[in-house]
């Protein structure tokens, strides 16, 4: 789903993602807001002090300038660490609650988006473009709020003593918060976006050194990994200072900006006092109060040059909250009864109308209890037919009845709790092997474990290893084989002892002695379960009662 917003839409879905924190969120904003008021209203106490030393100001005693500037100066602080340590509670929570949003939304995705080629790009979203809304939320929203509401207030309180100055105010604030950032934000959008893509770059060309650091000795290829490495670092460099070129300028225009505003007040007070319109004190604390509010506004400028990235993360986030799972999972159907698969013209195009036909008018009868095994060339979709047996993706066309019973109508569930599949590649967490088998089937015993991994001829290696079952997976590093990785994978499947197992390739990475232990267990499994074998070896394809070649019926 590729759903293009613009920056607003994109802010208001953001947003509405945040929903509970926005009351902690305004409590930040107005807290910020009154800071930034009591820091400038100490300049502006400051000049009644002067005012009041030289006798030009009656309306308030000494002494209770001096009070109130103190309780200012105590309240700014005491609202400074509160906006802060709000703004840290939110930044927590609105990064846990939208990390638990996505995950919610990969658990009804999932698997069809797991198994698709976008992998790559929900890591981005999970990790990265999540992170950037901290940004958005914590340094976006509140310092706009912040900005409005401050320069809002000193329209008015500058604008009490002369309309005009109130209007030079608006004019000064209008110009550094908004059209500066504006015009600065088309520019720095594309510098931006090009010092993040090259800062990828290197990343990747590093990561890439390191992954493929034998292959690089091997070929002798170091002189020219490091001179692509340094080309990258140059582009880099290039590109950081045009964006660092780019900051100076702004700060010059905001700088220029905030005193042309202060001077061109001061000609403005200086004629309406000419004109009898306010007196020399008024003119003076208004010279004071604009040049001492800018603040809040002039945090704006340097919004603009991240702000194009974090909408843009933004909206990937909202596009993959609002996707639709390719496969409704089926909670209202039948409980799962095992028996024989049938499946009539089962016809499948992974992206209907875009891609080629994987199946077409399939149609074949899995008997219980027996052992089917499926060939065909590569790519033919053997493993797609399993995918299609565990409900991953719904079939295009035709059907799959699982003891006459449409898959659509079994709830999804109860389903997979019946069916072991292991697919090409083993993934094992960072934990001890023991429990990386367990995941089949949590309240398993030692027995059991122990049982399941010498069904897959895995258990003599465990065994041998230093704390053997509670072996830590990721301290053996990559010395544990592609041959290790599959039985781990297979002792996981005959531990949940289901009433299907579906093994794609299982045995491809086997030595024929351990291939062999495993075909004898799948042999002696076969009485009560289904058990279906994509695979191009003819050894392992053996044992199977039944073959289907698919090339044949598609
Ligand atoms: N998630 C997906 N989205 C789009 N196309 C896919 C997806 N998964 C697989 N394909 C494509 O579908 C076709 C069949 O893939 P499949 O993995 O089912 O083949 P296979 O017969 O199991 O191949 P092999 O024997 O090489 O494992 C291939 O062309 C593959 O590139």
């Amino acid at each position: 789903m590729n759903k293009k917003r613009n920056g607003w839409q994109v802010m208001y879905g953001l947003i509405g993602l945040i929903k509970p924190l926005l009351l902690p969120m305004t409590v930040a904003i107005i807290m910020g807001t009154a800071g930034h008021l009591c820091a400038t209203f100490i300049t502006v106490l400051g000049g009644y002090g002067i005012l009041s030393v030289l006798g030009l100001f009656s309306g308030m005693a000494m002494k209770y300038i001096t009070i109130v500037l103190i309780s200012l100066a105590v309240f700014r602080g005491i609202l400074r660490y509160s906006e802060q340590a709000c703004n840290h509670y939110i930044a927590f929570r609105l990064l846990a609650r939208i990390r638990h949003m996505v995950f919610q939304k990969l658990r009804i995705l999932a698997p069809a988006k797991l198994d698709g080629r976008e992998k790559g790009n929900l890591i981005a979203i999970i990790t990265t473009d999540i992170e950037l809304l901290e940004v958005f939320y914590a340094h976006t929203i509140s310092p706009i709020c912040i900005a409005v509401l401050t320069s809002g207030f000193m329209v008015w309180f500058i604008g009490k003593r002369h309309i005009f100055l109130g209007l030079v105010a608006f004019l000064g604030y209008f110009l550094v918060g908004i059209l500066i950032p504006m015009f600065n934000g088309k520019l720095g959008a594309k510098l931006g976006q090009r010092y993040r893509e090259k800062f990828g770059e290197l990343n990747s060309t590093v990561l890439d050194n390191l992954r493929g650091i034998r292959e690089i000795n091997q070929y002798a290829q170091i002189e020219q990994r490091k001179n692509k490495m340094n080309q990258k670092t140059e582009d880099l460099k290039a590109a950081q200072s045009q964006l660092k070129r780019l900051e100076s300028w702004q700060r010059v225009m905001t700088d220029i900006s905030i005193i042309g505003t202060g001077v061109f007040m001061i000609i403005v007070a200086a004629i309406l006092e000419q004109q009898g319109k306010i007196d020399f004190s008024e003119s003076l604390l208004t010279v004071i109060a604009i040049m001492s509010s800018f603040g809040p506004v002039a945090a704006l400028s340097s919004l603009s040059n991240n702000l194009h990235q974090t909408l843009a993360s933004g909206n990937r986030v909202l596009n993959l909250l609002e996707e639709e799972a390719v496969t409704k999972e089926v909670d209202d159907g039948n409980e799962f009864v095992a028996g024989d698969i049938q499946c009539n013209n089962l016809t499948f195009y992974y992206n209907k109308g875009k891609s080629t036909q994987i199946l077409s008018g399939l149609n074949v009868h899995l008997k219980h209890g027996t052992i089917i095994g499926i060939h065909g060339k590569s790519g033919c979709g053997k493993s797609t037919f399993l995918k299609l047996l565990m409900r991953f993706f719904e079939t295009t066309e035709g059907e799959i009845c699982y003891r006459d019973t449409n898959i659509n109508k079994i709830n999804t569930k109860s389903l997979r709790a019946h069916i072991a599949y292991v697919e090409q590649e083993t993934f094992l967490f960072h934990d001890t092997i023991e429990n990386n088998l367990k995941i089949a089937k949590e309240d398993a015993t030692m027995e059991e474990v122990i049982s399941a991994a010498k069904k897959a001829s895995i258990h003599d290696f465990i065994e041998a290893l230093p704390q053997g079952y509670k072996t830590i997976v990721s301290e053996l590093g990559s010395s544990v084989s592609g041959g290790e990785k599959q039985r781990i994978g297979i002792a996981r499947a005959f531990l949940k002892d289901s009433d299907y197992i579906f093994l794609d390739e299982p045995t491809s990475n086997l030595d024929s002695l351990n291939e062999a232990v495993i075909l004898k267990t799948l042999k002696k499994e076969q009485q009560s379960k289904t058990i279906v074998l994509v695979s191009h070896r003819r050894s392992t394809m053996n044992i199977t009662d039944t073959t289907i070649h698919m090339e044949e019926t598609v």
